[in-house]
């Protein structure tokens, strides 16, 4: 056994890595590294805790194993800092495991790029014509036709004209599916103008793909073994997962591309994201030619990342607001006192709300959907608080363990909008002890848009309804356990009961 097994992907290097000075972690063995460690914690299934709980022990800046691949984890806001702002150039690439790999065309997207040139141009194409306010703003109606099917979808259900459980009693509304459905619809529309009729099957391949790309499969723990990504079964599904998604997405653009042929003077190339990039792999512009892979890659991204967040967030939200009876009341009183009377709400209501903004923020910190963020790539051996991290080393960030930090919060694994009401902590990427969108070039470009797909829902789904746990059951009872992935997901569907509020 060895307590720092040689960090770098080329162990042949030893005598070199001897002579640095490597972050502390647990003693690894032979072959598994560190794995042991997260297998025999108590929170073997997720890697996200386990990890904070090591951190105890080994600091806030830990180098473990994980098979064969060197995995640098910071659990602290100064880690955090040092990590996305310090050295923020040498840890912007991203790293590629092999079912990343696979589901992203071998990182020629924007999510799982590494850091070069074509990154930046399609990211700056998002930027322009998806992520800028103006842009968001545009997208207003959208949403609120959206959330208006919802809540119609909610009505129907608490009233017996839809089979599977009502709204009133049973097993109550599958929150979960609604609002992933609801949130999907939105990020697809604005993203190529209209819903996507696979919505559903595309749902339950993203599904998969959340569950396969958590990091911890055989196949991104041997990535550079053949063997094992020839039997691993997570590289084999994701494989199938991928060949699904781009049939779906493959279909979309060839539609587009016919109805475009067939009524030329109806093309509205600048209507939305797909139309931009169809006229731009059509004129050029891009110093790299835009491929259908390209497009598709970028079109996934922009499904995926946009509808998977937001809808974890609000799920969890929702949980949080049942399980916290003052907190709901509080929330539900703010939005039904200040429209009192209104049939139903708009986006540009929202800016008279306050409350309801501190829920949708506590949420994401106490919930933060993406817990290590998208993993990193150490691009050159740098210094991280006095430890020398050498070159290709993955690097987790632990997010939702900092964001609940009792040094830090206080009383961090507490429900507490209040908190944020007489601080200037932000999501934005400037606080390190609260960074659920990243920070540093590789921040999410898609805050005012994520954003704006959680406020107005949340507001109209408090205003119209009261909510309960279905059967009777207490408040206390809620199931709040997770479900580890790239994303952190509630792992059973959301049931809750709805009762339509009488004005
Ligand atoms: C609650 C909402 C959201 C959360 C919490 C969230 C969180 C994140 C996180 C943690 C990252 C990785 C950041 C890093 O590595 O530093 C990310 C990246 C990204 N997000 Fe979001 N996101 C949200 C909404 C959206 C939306 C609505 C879109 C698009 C419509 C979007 C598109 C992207 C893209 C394209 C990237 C990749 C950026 C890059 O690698 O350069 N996100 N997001």
């Amino acid at each position: 056994y060895y307590t720092a097994s040689p960090p770098s992907p080329t162990p042949a290097k030893s005598t070199a890595a001897a002579a640095l000075r490597l972050p502390p972690g647990p003693w690894q063995l032979p072959l598994i590294g560190s794995l042991h460690h997260l297998l025999l914690s108590r929170f073997s299934d997720l890697p996200h805790q386990a990890l904070r709980e090591m951190s105890g022990t080994y600091g806030p800046l830990m180098l473990l194993r994980f098979g064969s691949v060197p995995t640098l984890v910071a659990s602290s806001a100064e880690a955090a800092r040092e990590v996305m702002r310090t050295h923020d150039v040498a840890f912007c690439s991203r790293y590629l495991s092999a079912t990343l790999d696979v589901i992203s065309c071998g990182g020629r997207d924007i999510l799982f790029s590494p850091y070069n040139d074509r990154w930046r141009d399609l990211r700056k194409v998002c930027m322009l014509e998806l992520f800028n306010p103006r842009r968001v703003l545009s997208f207003r109606t959208v949403r609120e036709e959206e959330v208006a099917r919802l809540l119609r979808s909610i009505s129907d259900q608490c009233s017996g004209h839809h089979t599977g459980g009502g709204g009133g009693g049973g097993g109550g509304v599958n929150l979960s599916d609604g609002i992933c459905r609801m949130v999907n619809d939105v990020v697809v529309r604005t993203a190529i103008g209209d819903r996507c009729k696979h919505r559903d099957e595309f749902l339950h391949e993203l599904d998969e793909a959340v569950r396969l790309t958590g990091g911890f499969s055989l196949a991104d723990l041997y990535p550079s073994s053949r063997l094992v990504r020839r039997f691993s079964v997570a590289a084999r599904d994701m494989g199938r997962c991928q060949k699904n998604v781009y049939r779906i997405i493959e279909s979309i653009i060839h539609e587009r591309k016919v109805a475009a042929t067939r009524v030329p003077a109806e093309r509205d190339d600048d209507g939305d994201l797909l139309g931009v990039l169809l006229r731009l792999q059509r004129e050029g512009g891009l110093q790299f030619p835009l491929t259908n892979e390209i497009v598709s890659t970028v079109i996934f991204d922009i499904f995926a990342a946009g509808s998977e967040t937001s809808s974890t967030v609000l799920a969890w939200a929702m949980s949080e607001l049942v399980k916290n009876p003052r907190v709901l009341h509080k929330a539900q009183s703010e939005v039904r006192e200040t429209f009192k009377g209104q049939e139903k709400l708009t986006e540009d209501d929202m800016s008279r709300l306050s409350y309801l903004h501190l829920v949708i923020k506590e949420a994401l910190r106490l919930h933060a959907p993406v817990p290590f963020l998208l993993p990193r790539q150490c691009r050159e051996a740098c210094q991280v608080m006095g430890y020398d991290v050498p070159k290709g080393t993955k690097v987790f960030v632990n997010v939702w363990a900092i964001a609940r930090d009792d040094k830090f919060w206080g009383d961090g694994e507490v429900f507490r909008p209040e908190r944020f009401e007489s601080s200037s902590v932000d999501f934005r990427g400037n606080d390190f002890e609260f960074t659920p969108f990243g920070a540093g070039r590789r921040i999410c470009p898609g805050i005012t848009h994520g954003l704006a797909n959680m406020e107005l829902v949340l507001a109209s789904l408090l205003y119209h309804f009261d909510w309960e746990q279905p059967g009777g059951a207490g408040s206390g009872d809620l199931d709040m356990t997770e479900a580890f992935g790239i994303t952190l997901r509630r792992k059973s569907k959301l049931m809750l009961k709805a009762i339509p509020r009488v004005n």
